[in-house]
């Protein structure tokens, strides 16, 4: 697991860093330049033409720090000086007057001339970019990009893009390398900063573990190795200990959803899956899955709410130990009765998604039956559709989004994306870093869903399930990208590398 922060709460973590432990902020800021300059030497030679564009602030500060060092090694490197050196913060000063008395070529933006560039170092503004870039910034920026560095080595995080929401606040510096500090920002690891950054190698410039416990709200990610937090399954133990998986899903002429729901909750680990669906899709259902059992419900009860028909699902909720509600369930008017009657009668986590979340939002009632062991996982489209909101609005900020949904509700909330939000409902948020494109595909959320509720069969509680299958289903997608390519992945393919993810465990 790595940690993730805002900018905000790594400024909280320098203060307390430099306050309270004691470390000179320019202790931290000269190892933030070493960090960066040990980059830079991988991508350069001595021929190379180095322009540093500095700021005002303390990333201008680790930018003079950083040309200085580079200078003393025999790079040809100038500092360009984009602000008023009198307005400097007092680290940037002091390092200012070092670079003076050791010879640093250090011109103030108006006087400089432009010309061919091998790399731009990026350190105008970093953490302490709180507002739209305008006017003489603005110019610089563009100047610079027009002059077309042949690379960028962006300092903690390329200038113009929001630390907290990876927004870019009217321009940005596209990066090749982004050398961040302490811990990666979520600007970098969200759309679209997180295609400006490059690379990023988050450097350890020696902020002690223990400055994480000022911050109060919790992002993290998995990463390789975190495989080994799904559950063992217990020698003695037989298909009851894992669960019984109930896949509420599909209808007429639509079966697929289901499929791979179940097949995922299968392959994750589950130890029954039973799929309640409409008799139409029971032949191809049995033929596809026959490790699966088929009940089947008429959409006509369904839709008449008859005793018998809530007597049958009642049933069936009573049965399972996990509930997926939603794929494929199409939009009849019936889908409200069945997602109403789950909802009623459950106790155990529900996993709605899809058609389920549709019916949600054509009823906005039914949100009174929600309890805290419910995960919904809306694409952004269907999240639109929950809260009001445009798409747009909701790409702004997906964290904010997911997060808002959560708390209205006390839920879990996967909000899927490139990068898919888990706003977990202990308060944590994930922040997902596997996965890739050729998951944009029809079924790709299917297999999500039963990934999830795979989990839970195995005992996971909502916010682990929720979290480390997101993550797990990324995972699969990349095994499948690097065999088939880009472009040809196919959403059972997911399920058939949920095994390679699941014996990376380490134990
Ligand atoms: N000791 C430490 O703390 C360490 C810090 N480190 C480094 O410090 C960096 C953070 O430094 P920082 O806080 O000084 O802010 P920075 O990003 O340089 O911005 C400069 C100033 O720009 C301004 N400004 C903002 N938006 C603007 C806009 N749109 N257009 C124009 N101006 C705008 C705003 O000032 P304002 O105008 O609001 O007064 C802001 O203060 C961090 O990323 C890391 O690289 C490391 O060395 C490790 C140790
Ligand atoms: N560009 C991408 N990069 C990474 N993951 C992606 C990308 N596009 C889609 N995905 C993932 O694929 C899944 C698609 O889900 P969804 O839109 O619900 O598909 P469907 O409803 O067809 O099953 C989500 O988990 C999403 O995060
Ligand atoms: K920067």
């Amino acid at each position: 697991m790595r940690y993730l922060v805002t900018g905000d709460q790594m400024k909280e973590v320098d203060h307390y860093t430099i306050d309270t432990i004691g470390i000179p902020s320019l202790v931290l800021m000269e190892r933030a330049a070493l960090a960066v300059v040990c980059e830079i030497e991988k991508l350069v030679n001595k021929k190379s033409r180095i322009w540093v564009l500095c700021g005002n602030g303390n990333n201008g500060g680790d930018g003079i720090a950083i040309a200085r060092m580079l200078h003393l090694k025999g790079y040809r490197t100038t500092a360009i000086l984009a602000g008023k050196r009198e307005s400097a913060t007092r680290e940037t000063m002091i390092q200012l007057e070092i670079a003076k008395k050791v010879g640093v070529d250090l011109v103030d933006y108006p006087d400089f001339t432009f010309g061919e560039c091998d790399l731009l170092v990026d350190a105008l503004f970093g953490l302490g970019l709180n507002r739209e870039v305008l006017g003489s910034y603005r110019e610089i920026m563009d100047q610079v990009i027009a002059s077309g560095p042949a690379l960028t080595v962006a300092v903690d995080i390329p200038s113009g893009i929001h630390s907290g929401s990876g927004q870019i606040m009217g321009i940005a510096f596209r990066a090749d390398v982004t050398v961040t500090f302490g811990w990666e920002k979520l600007g970098t690891m969200l759309y679209p900063g997180k295609e400006y950054s490059g690379t990023v190698v988050v450097a350890e410039i020696g902020f002690p573990e223990q400055s994480l416990s000022t911050i109060k709200s919790e992002f993290f990610t998995f990463e390789p190795g975190d495989a080994n937090k799904v559950p063992l399954r217990p020698a003695y133990s037989n298909k009851g200990s894992f669960g019984k998986v109930l896949v509420v899903a599909g209808s007429r002429n639509m079966s697929g959803a289901a499929y791979l729901s179940s097949l995922a909750a299968y392959r994750t680990g589950a130890g029954l899956v039973k799929i309640f669906t409409v008799e139409e899709n029971r032949t191809i259902l049995q033929s596809e899955l026959p490790e699966a059992i088929i009940a089947t419900y008429d959409p006509k009860e369904a839709d008449a709410s008859t005793e018998a028909f809530k007597e049958l699902l009642g049933k069936q909720c009573e049965w399972a130990s996990v509930i997926v509600l939603g794929p494929g369930l199409g939009r009849e008017s019936y889908v409200k009765n069945l997602v109403e009657e789950v909802l009623t009668n459950a106790y155990v986590p529900i996993i709605l998604d899809a058609d389920g979340l549709g019916a949600i939002a054509d009823n906005p009632d039914l949100t009174g039956y929600f309890t805290e062991n419910i995960i919904v996982t809306p694409h952004l489209g269907e999240m639109a559709r929950l809260t009001g909101s445009s798409v747009e609005a909701i790409k702004k900020n997906l964290i904010a989004a997911a997060r808002e949904y959560a708390d209205r509700f006390g839920i879990t909330c996967v909000l899927k994306d490139a990068v898919t939000i888990g706003a977990l409902k202990d308060q944590r948020t994930y922040v997902n870093s596997s996965g890739n494109s050729s998951m944009a595909k029809a079924g790709a959320g299917d297999v999500l869903t039963g990934i999830i509720a795979g989990l839970l069969a195995l005992g996971l509680e909502e916010s682990d399930a929720a979290a480390l299958g997101v993550w797990l289903h990324g995972r699969a997608g990349d095994v499948v990208q690097e065999k088939y390519g880009g472009y040809s992945l196919l959403a059972s393919q997911l399920t058939e590398e949920i095994h390679t993810i699941l014996q990376e465990q380490t134990r």
